[in-house]
């Protein structure tokens, strides 16, 4: 069952079309990802999906609730993560999650989800001693505060270390296992591939994809690579003369090989009978930025 049904969306921002018809729809349970290069229209999509703007066109459901008539009714589903300056510095965390609370008709328990979101031993420290990774952390308590069907997340893990990053989806996940569907805008493509069960591509105001991360990866025909420095000097022609291999590249000191069928069998084949170790070898596989790459014709920026 879609909880979440955009269809055609529009918006413009004077004569700047930034929305030119984006529709998809997010199935309840999911952790659905919203992908896109910068200004690609993915903030003004949540955000009308918030109520927080106004579409010139097309429709948006969230639990059958219209964002723009209903308001009242879609901050009890809808959880959305607060931007960091909403917060007064002095706040703190206890008093936050206590103040929060007060807002909604069926509060989460806000110790529990402190313990939740290891935040436990912070509830009497003021918001402008936290950390970068406490703060997101209380932000998304924030967001879950109200029970909500539906938690809003826009750059989750922006600005923080790897290892906080890999907390938080962990996070996402036991939220998630807890019957919250998930919306996620995201710049990272391992963040996208790690916890996302499918990912709308949006590119100037379109969708250009909607698939699982796997299904988006097995779109991109690159072919087979092979990467490894070879251990003395090789006759490269003969490598090119096989029919498994389609380029043959050097960088640096390394040689990349591209091909198809039974690369790796016929490459090392080939050294073994010139008695040339492939040293270093790595086959790589295509990923998400590939298939990224193909589908917008740009890199991500992080
Ligand atoms: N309030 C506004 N008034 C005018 N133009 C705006 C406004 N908000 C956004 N835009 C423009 O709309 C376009 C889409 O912005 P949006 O923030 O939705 O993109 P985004 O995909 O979230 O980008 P980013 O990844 O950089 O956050 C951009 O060109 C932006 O400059």
């Amino acid at each position: 069952m879609a909880i979440i049904e955009v269809d055609s969306l529009v918006k413009r921002y004077g004569d700047n079309s930034v929305l030119n018809g984006v529709s998809f729809a997010v199935e309840q349970g999911e952790i659905f990802g919203i992908l896109g290069p910068n200004g690609a229209g993915k903030t003004t999509t949540v955000e009308c999906i918030e109520g927080l703007r106004t579409p010139d066109g097309g429709t948006i459901s969230v639990c059958g609730i219209d964002p723009q008539r209903d308001t009242g009714e879609l901050r009890q589903l809808l959880g959305a993560q607060l931007q960091e300056s909403e917060l007064p510095d002095k706040l703190k965390v206890g008093e936050a999650l206590e103040l929060y609370s007060s807002f909604y008709r069926q509060p989460a328990d806000w110790r529990e989800l402190a313990e939740i979101l290891n935040l436990t031993g912070k509830l009497g420290t003021q918001f402008r001693r936290l950390s970068g990774g406490q703060k997101q952390r209380l932000s998304i308590a924030l967001a879950l505060l109200g029970t909500p069907k539906v938690a809003v997340l826009d750059e989750l893990t922006t600005g923080l270390d790897p290892q906080a990053r890999r907390d938080v989806w962990g996070l996402i996940e036991r939220i998630r296992d807890r019957g919250v569907t998930i919306l996620l805008v995201t710049h990272f493509m391992e963040e996208a591939e790690r916890l996302c069960d499918r990912l709308a591509v949006i590119d100037t105001g379109r969708v250009i994809a909607i698939d699982t991360p796997g299904g988006l990866v097995s779109r991109v025909d690159k072919g087979q690579r092979i990467r490894f420095r070879p251990s003395g000097p090789l006759d490269e022609t003969r490598l090119t003369a096989l029919d498994e291999v389609t380029s043959v590249e050097w960088a640096g000191p390394q040689i990349v090989v591209t091909g198809r069928g039974d690369l790796l069998l016929a490459v090392t084949t080939l050294l073994a009978g010139q008695r040339i170790t492939a040293l270093d070898l790595r086959v790589e596989q295509n990923s998400l930025e590939d298939a990224f790459v193909a589908l917008t014709g740009r890199p991500v920026e992080s």
